[in-house]
């Protein structure tokens, strides 16, 4: 007989009432966009041609990581392809997570799928099986069916294989590929020296306007998590929760991911704890699982060197307590080592240089100049931010996976 009163399950979730507000993937709407008035105000001024069926600017932008980067070049290509609706230009955008397609294929077969319609063009993209050359010819047929203006979201775009689609890309209209539709890309990425490796051709044409995202301060975090606390059932968000980790995200990186990453797991753990408020205190734990998820997805689809180059610091601070860090060549010493046990050949020592760079720039290592006086010059120093633990045991499990 069906028990009506069982009450083995809980009917209703007793700390959240809409979660996915918390998801990272949520795309807020106007009103939740906090602190970035002036960044999207450039950014639609780059693109703003393509309202008129023009060609849009190219765009690089750059940040550390969670300074809304992706969530603003989504926004205001979004409202460019309404805007440009109404004015009777076919817009339209593609999404490309280049650390997910890696290759010019996978990209380029994205980009086809992402602004392809069957039904209409009667133009096929297979997730696979065809040449690179084939999905391009698609894709230029499509574009030329369907829009006059597209623009091409390349987020992390540092992580694409070589710069070859960006080639294709750029010159596909000057080149004679597309004759109707006018093409705009958009590259974002958290590595500064990205720039310095691309190819001159490729510099000169993508990169006509650049801006830099800067993070968030303890306030900026707050209103942004403030605007999403409606995830959580009335009165469960113990007043303090959000200042407390606001201060804390602040602190650490001005990273807007972790910060709401942290509030969700708060929320989490009253759920899994049976707590029925989510208490300041569960902030610190939040906290700890954030900061695992956020180094991963900092080293996600990141090159075998750059891992090597962590792990080489990792294992020093593992082993020797110094607080103030390890020379370059010490560094460089371990890293070789690491190397010659992967069977791979080592980068210079130039190139481990900017590695560390890049590893500084979104702060999982701190850099420090030290004059060891005349016999010695000046030097630097490398102290890694994140864990050793935890640094260890992500690269050991992407190693693995
Ligand atoms: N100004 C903001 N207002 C509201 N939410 C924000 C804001 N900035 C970032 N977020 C949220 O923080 C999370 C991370 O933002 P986003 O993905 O845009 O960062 P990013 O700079 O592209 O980071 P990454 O370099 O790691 O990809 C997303 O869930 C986004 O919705």
């Amino acid at each position: 007989m069906l028990d009506t009163g069982d009450d083995l399950f809980t009917r209703e979730d007793p700390i959240f009432a809409n979660k996915e507000l918390l998801e990272i993937s949520h795309l807020p709407g106007e009103g939740r966009i906090v602190g970035r008035d002036d960044e999207i105000s450039q950014l639609a001024n780059a693109v703003n041609p393509a309202i008129f069926g023009q060609s849009p600017s190219n765009v690089l932008i750059y940040g550390k990581t969670g300074t809304g980067k992706s969530l603003c070049a989504k926004y205001v290509s979004k409202r460019l392809v309404e805007t440009a609706a109404g004015e009777g230009v076919e817009a339209a955008f593609a999404y490309v997570d280049c650390a997910q397609d890696t290759t010019e294929t996978q990209a380029v077969q994205t980009i086809a799928e992402g602004v392809n319609d069957p039904d209409e063009t009667g133009i096929r993209v297979p997730d696979k099986g065809l040449s690179t050359s084939t999905y391009y010819k698609r894709l230029w047929r499509i574009l030329d069916a369907r829009f006059d203006v597209v623009l091409i979201l390349l987020d992390e775009i540092d992580k694409l294989d070589d710069d070859d689609i960006l080639m294709q890309l750029s010159r596909a209209g000057e080149a004679g590929k597309i004759e109707r539709s006018k093409l705009g890309v958009i590259g974002i990425s958290n590595k500064i020296q990205y720039k310095d490796r691309m190819d001159e051709r490729v510099k000169s044409s993508l990169c006509e306007r650049e801006f830099v995202f800067p993070p968030y301060d303890a306030n900026q975090l707050r209103d942004i998590m403030e605007a999403r606390s409606d995830a959580f059932r009335e009165g469960v968000l113990d007043p303090s929760t959000i200042p407390r980790a606001a201060a804390l995200a602040a602190r650490e990186h001005g990273d807007a991911r972790k910060a709401i990453d942290i509030l969700r797991y708060a929320g989490e753990i009253a759920q899994s704890t049976g707590v029925p408020t989510v208490r300041e205190e569960f902030v610190t734990q939040a906290r700890e699982r954030a900061e695992t998820d956020r180094f991963r997805e900092l080293i996600r689809g990141s090159t075998p060197h750059s891992r090597y180059v962590l792990q080489a610091l990792a294992l020093l601070s593992l082993s020797n307590q110094r607080q103030d860090g390890f020379r370059t060549s010490r560094v460089y010493e371990i890293y070789e080592n690491i190397c010659r046990q992967e069977g791979s050949d080592s980068l210079s020592l130039r190139r481990v240089r900017d590695l560390l760079k890049e590893h500084a720039f979104l702060d999982i290592i701190e850099q420090s100049k030290h004059s060891g006086g005349s016999a010695e010059g000046s030097y630097t120093k490398h102290r890694l931010l994140e864990d050793p633990e935890v640094v260890k045991e992500v690269l050991t499990e992407n190693i693995d996976g």
